[in-house]
């Protein structure tokens, strides 16, 4: 009998391949970088041969370094970086264009003429998202209307839509063409309710029905993989934040995570019911388990918040390493008076607006490396803050603690932080690999190598907890000069 389930996660800085155990304890992992293409300012572009030859080289990797064979994987879940889009030639498997990644925002202009004829008011209430370039649907119009020939041959059904699982999957079982529910919440094709393609929007966003994989749970078998993983069934598919909220077993209405990597995203599983925003967060998909209702959730989606370190790291070489952050950061006592409003791709949650642009502000004589490091940090607790305060607001749940993970959770002065901006706990599981667990239980699940939640509840555990050390009157300051922050960055860029 299968001793495994394993996860590809497709992320927007690396793929990774994990294997884990029955008891959801790490086993084997391997993990690659891609490049980052940025053709102009506010474009960034991710080549779609390289990751899959990324993919298939962590695959190999983790095989190789632990020796387990695909007969002994019961089940593979893929799980990706959302909303980044991609055309193919069904014939060839050769994409038409870079994929466009969900951080880019060429599509401005398109999303401004949709919202001039009324598109917001069409699409918010049937997707649950706002018209903003994050998604994917303007993106695949783009390429439609810049690349040349490819409407025509897309009419004629000669070319396939994906997200980079429909990609991944289409590629591991030659030729497969699906997504599963999260993924196809992101498009601002798909109807909350019916759970299809919608052909109001389709018509809406110049999109042809033929170019669109079939939608699909999140758990169910999709097809058998080839090559190294020869036979294993490809049997989970999520959103990688929808797998992180799987993997960090928010099971009920009311659990949530917030998971800091490139960006932050919190998601709280709110039911079977979709629950409409009031305070600019998305609804969107929880997860599908196989014939069971589909569950949804609130999100709050963050663009720049690990990212942020990246781009000290690469843009001004103020660190060699992400982690060396921290480090700086402590040799200051405090952000000295500045706030960093990591604005680069305008702001998502909770205000979706695409003409504000990064800043820092409260510059003196005073400010060093160290603060600027600092208020790096803080921005990222800050803007978690703002989303958690949104949630409360639209849910009337008043969340008592927050489950984190992400690469960005063993910093420890930013966790504290949080803790102190946020007034409640914040806690970090044993495995911090949540979203490669998440598509692994749900993969796992479609084949019974799992059976019940409560076993995936139970394989659970917490790790380290911090809790709010500030005083209130201290928190509220703070948390005040960032809101005042924020409002310079807004109707910076113009037109
Ligand atoms: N110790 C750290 N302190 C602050 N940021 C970190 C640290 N370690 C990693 N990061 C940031 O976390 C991100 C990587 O996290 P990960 O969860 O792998 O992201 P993703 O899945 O988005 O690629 C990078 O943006 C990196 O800069
Ligand atoms: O790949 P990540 O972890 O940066 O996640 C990206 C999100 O899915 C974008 O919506």
């Amino acid at each position: 009998m299968a001793k495994y389930a394993a996860a590809l996660d497709q992320g927007t800085t690396s793929t990774r391949f994990m294997i884990f155990d029955h008891h959801g304890q790490v086993v084997a992992m391997d993990q690659k970088e891609h490049e980052q293409i940025y053709p102009k300012p506010g474009w960034v572009e991710h080549n779609p041969l390289e990751i899959w030859e990324r993919t298939q080289e962590v695959i190999e990797g983790a095989l190789r370094k632990s020796g387990i064979s695909p007969k002994e994987i019961a089940a593979v879940g893929i799980t990706n970086q959302r909303e980044t889009t991609l055309l193919w030639e069904k014939a060839t498997g050769k994409p038409v264009y870079n994929a466009i990644v969900w951080q880019d925002t060429r599509t401005d202009k398109i999303c401004n003429d949709l919202a001039a004829e009324g598109g917001q008011d069409r699409l918010r209430p049937k997707t649950g998202l706002p018209l903003a370039t994050y998604f994917s649907g303007p993106k695949i119009r783009w390429i439609l209307e810049n690349v040349p020939g490819v409407r025509e041959r897309a009419e004629r059904g000669e070319i396939l839509f994906g997200t980079m699982d429909t990609w991944i999957i289409w590629n591991l079982t030659g030729g497969v063409h699906v997504t599963d529910v999260t993924n196809a919440s992101r498009t601002l094709l798909m109807n909350l309710q019916t759970l299809d393609w919608d052909d109001e929007l389709l018509d809406l966003l110049g999109i042809p029905r033929a170019i669109l994989p079939q939608i699909r749970s999140s758990s169910e078998v999709y097809g058998y993989a080839r090559g190294a993983l020869e036979g294993v069934p490809v049997a989970g598919d999520l959103g990688d934040q929808q797998a992180a909220l799987f993997g960090q077993a928010c099971y009920d209405p009311g659990e949530a995570k917030n998971t800091y990597g490139t960006g932050c995203f919190m998601l709280l599983n709110t039911g079977t019911t979709p629950v409409p925003s009031q305070s600019g967060l998305l609804t969107t998909l929880g997860y599908k388990i196989g014939n069971a209702p589909a569950v949804y959730a609130l999100e709050g989606s963050i663009a720049i918040t690990g990212a942020l370190v990246q781009w000290l790291r690469d843009n001004l070489k103020m660190i060699e390493n992400s982690r060396d952050i921290e480090g700086l950061a402590r040799t200051v006592e405090d952000n000295g008076g500045i706030y960093f409003v990591p604005a680069f791709s305008g702001l998502f949650a909770p205000y979706w607006r695409s003409d504000a642009r990064g800043i820092i502000v409260g510059l003196t004589r005073y400010i060093n490396r160290g603060h600027i490091a600092r208020a790096a940090l803080e921005a990222t607790a800050y803007q978690t803050r703002e989303v958690l305060d949104a949630m409360n607001r639209d849910s009337g749940i008043t969340l008592t603690a927050l489950k984190v993970d992400g690469g960005m959770v063993y910093n420890q002065l930013l966790m504290q932080f949080q803790a102190d901006i946020l007034g409640v706990p914040v806690i970090r599981p044993k495995v911090a690999e949540t979203t490669s667990l998440g598509a692994a239980y749900a993969a796992g699940l479609a084949v019974g190598f799992w059976e019940t939640f409560d076993e995936l509840r139970a394989n659970w555990g917490k790790d380290t907890e911090w809790h709010p050390q500030m005083s209130p009157e201290l928190r509220e300051k703070l948390y005040a000069g960032w809101k005042k922050a924020v409002e310079r960055t807004f109707g910076w860029v113009e037109g």
